[in-house]
């Protein structure tokens, strides 16, 4: 039998579910993605830790739950709601269905959620607490507890971890980072070594890397302040790619700022403007923190893309040193992989450092 359950705003609002998934009940940040595909791909998205995630696209689950679409091994956002969640999917590489996998995995859900009216309420009042329960009683809920907090320590890795090629050694600081920026870099010839996002700039260099990059994560990048020291170390001997959370890091070692969106770019079709091409590509993102424009020094950096919506920094590139940055997600998974040539220029960007090419990257 479906067993009524409750999604609770800490701005008042309580809206009606079917539960789905592990029965408990928890408290996270609510967000939302505008994405119309890649489902498994947004559940496993380490950067969700810590939220509870809605999911705008009316459908989900039809073509089920698959072996090769993860982003990390285990689910790390804290609840997940949709409106209609698909009991029957049809795929030939489906093995479970969603409400299976959120049991197995321990995560709480609720469907026949409307889902439209809960985006309204965090547009108006942006993100904020949520709870998944058993009960509409919003008093029964303790708001004063904090959320959960040192996020990134809990889905880095523990130990290192080697990725043989032919090309380039790049060393991945693991914020958190999603399976798809290894292939990428993989698919590129690169060997990668993926270590914890704590490893300090002597054991980065005992590593011996042509290139660094810095991952994804979840949380707010300002609480992060002790790596600041390290990250600008590690970034200012090696060429060097950060990417969301990564870029928030080197942004903030650098001396710039970050601040907080209403409620954040999550989707699959934000448009950027790159301006050195003054071309707009359409990326995929997931991110509530952004580098405050005015806080980058411009003697040291300059601004690579901006966001077409709402002007906000998308990138930033070093005026003397190899670094590059990007907000978005040029992994893509889910969404466009039209700036995977982000992911090449990084590899060039090593090349001309080891003098193995002299021309300038093309865009
Ligand atoms: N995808 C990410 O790396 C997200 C970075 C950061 N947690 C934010 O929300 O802005």
């Amino acid at each position: 039998m479906m067993k009524k359950g409750y999604l609770l705003l800490e701005s008042g609002q309580v809206f009606p579910g079917i539960r789905v998934g592990d029965s408990s009940s928890v408290m996270g940040e609510i967000v939302f993605n505008t994405s119309m595909t890649g489902y498994q791909e947004i559940m496993t998205d380490p950067s969700y830790a810590g939220q509870i995630m809605t999911f705008c696209y009316p459908l989900i689950g039809n073509y089920g739950i698959n072996q090769q679409d993860n982003e990390n091994a285990k689910i790390q956002m804290q609840g997940v709601l949709f409106s209609n969640l698909c009991e029957l999917p049809s795929h030939y590489q489906s093995i479970k269905t969603v409400d299976q996998w959120l049991k197995q995995s321990g995560i709480p859900g609720l469907a026949n959620i409307d889902t439209r009216a809960v985006v309204k309420a965090v547009r108006l009042s942006g993100t904020m607490k949520a709870a998944i329960s058993d009960s509409p009683d919003f008093a029964q809920i303790d708001w004063n507890q904090p959320l959960p907090q040192d996020m990134v320590s809990q889905v880095s890795t523990d130990n290192i971890k080697v990725y043989e090629g032919s090309g380039p050694h790049v060393v991945l600081l693991d914020y958190g980072y999603k399976k798809s920026m290894l292939t990428a870099l993989l698919d590129e010839g690169c060997k990668v070594t993926v270590v914890p996002y704590n490893t300090n700039s002597a054991a980065v260099a005992a590593l011996h890397p042509d290139g660094v990059m810095l991952s994804n994560g979840p949380g707010d990048p300002a609480q992060l302040q002790d790596l600041f020291g390290e990250v600008k170390k590690i970034t200012s001997s090696y060429p060097t790619l950060g990417i969301c959370l990564g870029h928030q890091l080197i942004a903030l070692a650098y001396g710039a700022k970050t601040g907080k969106l209403l409620f954040g770019h999550r989707g699959a079709n934000h448009p950027v403007k790159e301006m050195v091409t003054g071309k707009v590509w359409m990326t995929s993102q997931n991110h509530s923190y952004v580098v405050a424009k005015d806080s980058v020094d411009s003697e040291r950096f300059s601004i690579s893309y901006l966001n077409v919506n709402d002007g906000s920094v998308e990138g930033l590139s070093h005026k003397k040193l190899p670094i590059e940055t990007v907000q978005f997600h040029p992994e893509a998974h889910p969404g466009p992989d039209d700036t995977h040539p982000v992911f090449q220029r990084f590899i060039h960007m090593i090349k001309q450092s080891k003098g193995e090419v002299t021309h300038a990257v093309t865009y």
